[in-house]
This record gives C-alpha cells, sequence and structure tokens, in this order.
C-alpha cells in the first residue's frame, strides 16, 4: 500500500506503521496475511468481550438485605431462619455446635436462680451477711419485691442443692471463655452522649468503622466438633477431652437443676423477685433432662432459641435456586453503642427487614436501663425511616415476638401501665397488636421523606414452620421490587 496523502511524515506513530517504501510484492503479500491475522484475532476479542457483557448483564443482580433493630430483637433468628430455608447443607452442619451455646444459656438461668436463692437463704441465717443481688439486666423483672408477704420456707434441702449446683459456676465461666465476648450480654454503661440517641451519628473517622467480623459463626466456628484448619491435632484432642468433661458435669447436675427449677418455694421467690425466667432469651429450663442428657444433639427448634448475640457485622451469602439469585444478608449488633456500625451498609442495600418485639413494651434496654424498649423500637424506626439515603430502600417491618406478646397479656399484664397513649383499649391480643402496628405506621408516613409502602409481617420468628412461610413471602416482595427499580433506571 503507497502512502496516503493524509498521512504526514512528520506524524512517528504513523511513519513507524507506514509499510517500508521499498516494499517488494512478496512481502506486501506476506505483510498483508499479517494484517488480516491481527484483525481477526482483534475481531474475536471484540466478540468474546461482547458476549462477556451480555452475559454479564443477563447475571442476576445480588440483593442485599440488612436486618435492623435493637438487641433482642430477633435479628440473628430471623437469619437462622433464612438458612435453615435456603441454606440447608451448611445449617445442619452448624447445628451441633449450638451444643455449647445451649448449655450455657441453660447454666446461667441456673446460676441467676442460685444467686438469689443465696442471697435468701444468707438472710435467713444471721451469721451470714447477704451475697450481693444478681444483676436485673439478665432476666426479665416486672414486679417489685412484697414486703408484707410471709417468709420463704426454705429447708435443708435448698441448702444441699446450692452446695451441688456449685461446680455449674466454673461451667458457666469456661464456656464463656470458649465463645469469648459474643457469649456476655451488654452490660448497663455509663451512659455517653454519644448513645443516648436510637441511631447515634456516624463518627466522622472512617476508622471507627473497622468492623470485627468476629460474628457469632466464628464463635461456633471456635466449638465445632470438627478439627479447625489451624488447630493442631492436640489442641483438638484437648478441646473434645474438655467438652466431654463439661457435659459429663452438667449430665451430673441434671437431678438438682431439676428440682431447684420445679421446687414451688423457689418459684415464689422468683414470683415475688418480678422474675419472668420464661420470658427471657434463651430459656431451656423447661428441656433440662434432654439438654443436660451427655450426647444431647440440638434440634432445629433448639438452635432458634439459643441465645448468642452479635458483635461484628455477620455476612451470609447464599443462592437462592429457584430464582438464580445470589443474596447477602447481614445481621448486625442491635446495642444502642454498636449501632453506628450500621451506616456503611445503607448505601447499596436492596431491603431492610426492622425488627422490633412488640412483647418488651414492659422491658428496659440491657445497655441503658432507663429507656423502655419499646419506646426504643419506635425512635429508631422513626430514625431509619426519616433518612434521606433510604428513601427509595425497600423496608419490611416484623413485628416480632407476637407468642411472648400474648403470653404477657394472658398472664395480666396492662399495657396501658407502660404505654399512657394506650389508654382504656381492651387489653387482648388482637387489639393491642393493632394499635401497635397503627403506631409503626403512622411514624413511617410522617416521617419518610417520600411515600413509601411499608410491607407489616406479625411474626413470631422461633416458629420456623410459620417464618418459612413469611420468609417466602419477603424473598418474592423484596425480588419484584428490585426488578421494577431496575426497570424504572
Ligand atoms: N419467644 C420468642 N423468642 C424470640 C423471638 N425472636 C427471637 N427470640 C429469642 O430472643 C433472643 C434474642 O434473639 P436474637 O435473634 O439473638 O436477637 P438479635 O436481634 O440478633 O440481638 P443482638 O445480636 O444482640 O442485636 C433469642 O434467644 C431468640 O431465640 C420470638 O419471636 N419469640
Ligand atoms: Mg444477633
Amino acid at each position: 500500500m503507497a502512502r496516503g496523502n493524509s498521512i504526514s511524515d512528520d506524524d512517528p506513530l504513523s511513519a513507524a506503521l507506514a509499510p517500508p517504501p521499498n516494499e517488494t510484492p512478496q512481502e506486501r503479500q506476506e505483510r498483508e496475511q499479517r494484517e488480516a491475522e491481527a484483525r481477526r484475532v482483534s475481531d474475536e476479542i471484540d466478540e468474546q468481550l461482547r458476549n462477556e457483557r451480555i452475559a454479564l448483564k443477563r447475571r442476576k443482580p445480588t440483593v442485599k438485605v440488612l436486618l435492623l433493630g435493637q438487641s433482642e430483637s430477633g435479628k440473628s433468628t430471623t437469619l437462622k431462619n433464612f438458612q435453615m430455608q435456603f441454606a440447608q447443607d451448611t445449617w445442619t452442619e452448624e447445628r451441633s455446635s449450638w451444643r455449647a451455646v445451649i448449655q450455657l444459656n441453660l447454666v446461667r438461668s441456673i446460676n441467676y436462680i442460685l444467686d438469689l436463692l443465696s442471697n435468701e437463704l444468707s438472710q435467713q441465717s444471721p451469721t451470714q451477711s447477704p451475697t450481693p443481688r444478681p444483676s436485673t439486666a439478665d432476666v426479665h423483672r416486672s414486679r417489685t419485691n412484697g414486703s408484707s408477704l410471709p417468709p420463704l420456707r426454705f429447708t435443708e434441702q435448698h441448702r444441699l442443692i446450692r452446695l451441688r449446683l456449685t461446680p455449674l459456676k466454673n461451667v458457666q465461666n469456661d464456656l464463656e471463655h470458649r465463645l469469648g465476648a459474643v457469649s456476655q450480654e451488654a452490660k448497663p454503661g455509663p451512659q455517653t452522649e454519644a448513645f443516648t440517641e436510637a441511631l447515634p451519628l456516624p463518627p466522622r473517622s472512617s476508622e471507627a468503622y473497622v468492623q470485627s467480623r468476629d460474628g457469632w459463626r466464628s464463635a461456633l466456628a471456635k466449638i465445632r466438633n470438627r478439627r479447625a484448619d489451624d488447630e493442631s491435632a492436640k489442641a483438638a484432642d484437648a478441646r473434645a477431652r474438655k467438652d466431654a468433661e463439661l457435659a459429663e458435669v452438667i449430665a451430673g447436675c441434671a437431678e438438682d437443676m431439676r428440682a431447684l427449677w420445679e421446687d414451688p418455694v423457689v418459684r415464689e421467690m422468683l414470683k415475688r423477685e418480678g422474675v419472668h425466667m420464661e420470658h427471657s432469651p434463651g430459656f431451656f429450663l423447661n428441656d433440662i433432662e434432654r439438654v443436660a442428657r451427655t450426647g444431647y444433639e440440638p434440634s432445629d427448634n433448639d438452635v432458634v432459641r439459643a441465645r448468642l448475640r452479635t458483635l461484628g457485622v455477620q455476612q451470609y451469602n447464599f443462592l437462592v435456586e429457584q430464582m438464580g439469585h445470589e443474596w447477602q444478608i447481614f445481621d448486625v449488633g442491635g446495642a444502642r453503642s454498636l449501632r453506628t456500625a450500621w451506616y456503611p451498609y445503607f448505601d447499596d442495600v436492596n431491603a431492610i427487614i426492622f425488627l422490633a418485639p412488640i412483647s418488651c413494651f414492659d422491658e428496659r434496654l440491657r445497655e441503658d436501663r432507663r429507656v423502655n424498649r419499646l419506646e426504643d423500637s419506635f425512635l429508631l424506626w422513626q430514625t431509619l425511616c426519616s433518612l434521606k439515603l433510604l428513601a427509595r430502600t425497600q423496608i419490611i417491618l416484623f413485628l416480632n415476638k407476637c407468642d411472648l406478646l400474648e403470653r404477657k397479656l394472658l398472664s395480666g399484664v396492662r399495657v396501658k401501665n407502660f404505654v399512657p397513649s394506650f389508654g382504656d383499649r381492651s387489653n387482648d391480643v388482637e387489639t393491642v397488636k393493632k394499635y401497635f402496628q397503627a403506631h409503626f405506621k403512622e411514624i413511617a408516613k410522617q416521617y419518610s421523606p417520600e411515600p413509601r409502602r411499608i410491607s407489616i409481617h406479625l411474626t413470631s420468628v422461633i416458629d420456623t414452620k410459620a417464618t418459612a412461610a413469611t420468609l417466602q413471602a419477603v424473598e418474592e416482595g423484596i425480588l419484584r421490587d428490585s426488578l421494577r427499580r431496575a426497570e424504572l433506571i
């Protein structure tokens, strides 16, 4: 090919690409062949890139869901339900790791009762000074001690049971040590300015966002039956021996634990203290015989009732096979001091499932005993609804713990004593649910920067069968909404 007029001799690139001036016909043919080959390869690459782009467009986008709500609202329990429904294999694999958590939940309840008992016994014996009362933050209390009642009739048997159950203190320490920080509940701390807000402002420095990914799944990994990748055979052996030892101690205490829990004087003591063990998270006192047996294997129902708090942010990915979408669910810690860690997840989230435990209308936050738990949920909901960043994010509201709400109302707790605006409405479960639901709806309507539809579900997420149906509806709703938004874009 001769040099064309348009090519300037001064252009070094054109000069380099131009054919040599004295090209023979043979050389020209070879050059043209080389150029044709280069064009073919280039076209092939273009075609490949085009196909990849089309495939990428066809691939279904990842659906990101954030679970939010105060501590003990049921976020991790909801995640467990998702796991059970959409990731059966890992669920089954992880199930036995919950044994230690359930043992700890049980032993902790017993030790709590023992502390109260010790206190009562020492008051009866003039030679001993009373032991400090256990923290009221650990269980749900609603009444104060009645001082005009006849004294409780403790016997020698109570002292013996208390003595025989002493080894459970060490069992609790051992289990807490092995599970790490997640096994400790939030303690009421000094009420710093920052945490008096339902959703504290995000920290200025991005460093404060550095979150431990050390969620409950890594705590479980530490106590797996099988050997961890980085664990020596000797260490795994010692761990298995320790597990067996703890299980033996717990099994040895089973009879006394049952006797303590079923004892009428102890029950009366709990009643007078206003302690409702059965409303507390991680309640296994009605399952002592089964849970304390050596070789105990947790059931699905046990696992959803087990309590282990979330500290870091727990991410869980799974594929919803029928739809072919990958789902990423983020489970966060709900205590006030942990809520600043939520902000980085607001950016590109498809949907938020907000859990409000409506049975908590008569309880206070563990981390700040001045704050009513339902009031905290209302405030948190209001703050989330009003965030501009989330104005177009789909929000699904779970009014959770309906089973506990029903039990509480049936036991005679009156809503109007804790929520004055409830007034003289009937204290039955349907009226109370409707009232709370209307309140959440009204807040969303009043504070959302743009009109939004909120889908509300009345749930008891420890009921895995009912929750499976709810999650199916939630999943379809989220996908429909995400697709509709994608089309609008
Ligand atoms: N009875 C009853 N218990 C529930 C329900 N939902 C959750 N729980 C129990 O409440 C406790 C706390 O639930 P979690 O799921 O750990 O709460 P969370 O919101 O993850 O709490 P943090 O990790 O502290 O933020 C657990 O023992 C659950 O089994 C419910 O609907 N009914
Ligand atoms: Mg949690």
